[in-house]
């Protein structure tokens, strides 16, 4: 069954002053992998913490497979699972005896939760730490056992919030390889990150949320689209006619590799910036084309909204 199984409205949070969500809007696809991207402090965390019926919003409405997190919040923790800073592993038991007594808390009977831990001590690939205490673990092993644990009963959404952080790049790799598997299983897969790559890789739909506002929505190629198909790139041997370049022709420019960018690629542009140039006696050294990449997209909007345009214009 398709169809939206997360769907948030207007939904707005804060602490006394402090204003975290300010009118949140937002809808997940059954069986696909969102990922709520943002700086830190942008408010991803305190978006999980609602939708998982761990606090309450303020206004709006959020639901989960139908559910109100307000009104029905045991309908709702019943689809879902929470792992990440929520996660409750004993570091004094070994991994199977975590995954054992959470079974046991989750009311599995006694063979089920056997079957269940061999089956998961295999797919996350710790059956060589089974029987050793989780204190002796890597940062990516325990990531994996707290994911494990949230899957002794089958959600239909699981939240990952921040799942690499603090991860080495081969840990983040085999993490991402694990939500990719765990998303070809069917599961609604809702990740929180700080990273641009991350999202990229994995998100089937990326929200980014910056104070508190979805300030753009999209697949990552719509995302990179919405900024031009491609990027100009101006290189300058000598350091003082890359800078007279820089502001000449205001744009996006990097010193310590003499280059701009430029965001609209098009030969009309090109031609126009290699004539304001001339005008000025400066040849760029080398010209090069570049897709845009997700960074682009972050710099794009947060440039635009330095200069307090809205993001759409
Ligand atoms: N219980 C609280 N009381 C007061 N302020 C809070 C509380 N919880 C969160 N905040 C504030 O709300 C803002 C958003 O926090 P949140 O944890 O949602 O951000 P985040 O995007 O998840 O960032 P991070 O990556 O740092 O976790 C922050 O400025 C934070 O200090």
């Amino acid at each position: 069954m398709k169809g939206d199984i997360i769907s948030v409205q207007n939904l707005k949070k804060s602490y006394g002053k402090h204003i975290v969500l300010d009118g949140l809007n937002f809808k997940v696809e059954r069986g696909s992998i969102f990922a709520l991207l943002g700086e830190n402090g942008a408010g991803k965390t305190t978006t999980v913490r609602i939708l998982a019926t761990l606090i309450q919003a303020d206004s709006g409405i959020a639901t989960i497979a139908g559910y109100n997190t307000h009104r029905e919040p045991e309908s709702v923790r019943q689809q879902i699972s929470l792992t990440g800073q929520y996660a409750s592993v004993d570091e004094l038991l070994t991994g199977e005896e975590n995954l054992m007594m959470m079974g046991r808390l989750n009311h599995l009977n006694r063979d089920a939760v056997k079957k269940r831990t061999s089956e998961l001590l295999k797919q996350f690939e710790l059956v060589n730490a089974a029987k050793k205490s989780v204190k002796t673990y890597s940062g990516g092993m325990r990531r994996r056992l707290d994911i494990a644990i949230s899957l002794l009963v089958s959600p239909q959404v699981i939240f990952l919030d921040e799942p690499t952080t603090g991860l080495d790049p081969r840990s983040r790799r085999n993490m991402w390889n694990l939500i990719q598997q765990l998303s070809e299983d069917g599961v609604t897969i809702f990740l929180t990150t700080q990273y641009l790559e991350e999202a990229d890789q994995l998100a089937d739909k990326i929200a980014v949320i910056d104070n508190g506002k979805i300030v753009e929505e999209g697949t990552a190629e719509e995302l990179k689209r919405m900024i031009g198909d491609e990027k100009l790139e101006l290189t300058f041997d000598d350091l003082e006619v890359f800078q007279l370049a820089s502001k000449l022709l205001q744009a996006q420019a990097n010193e310590k590799e003499r280059s701009i960018s430029i965001q609209n690629g098009s030969p009309e542009n090109l031609r126009n910036l290699l004539n304001t140039l001339h005008e000025h006696g400066i040849e760029p050294s080398s010209i090069n084309f570049r897709k845009p990449t997700l960074d682009d997209v972050f710099i794009d909007i947060t440039s635009r909204k330095r200069r307090g345009r809205s993001v759409h214009a």
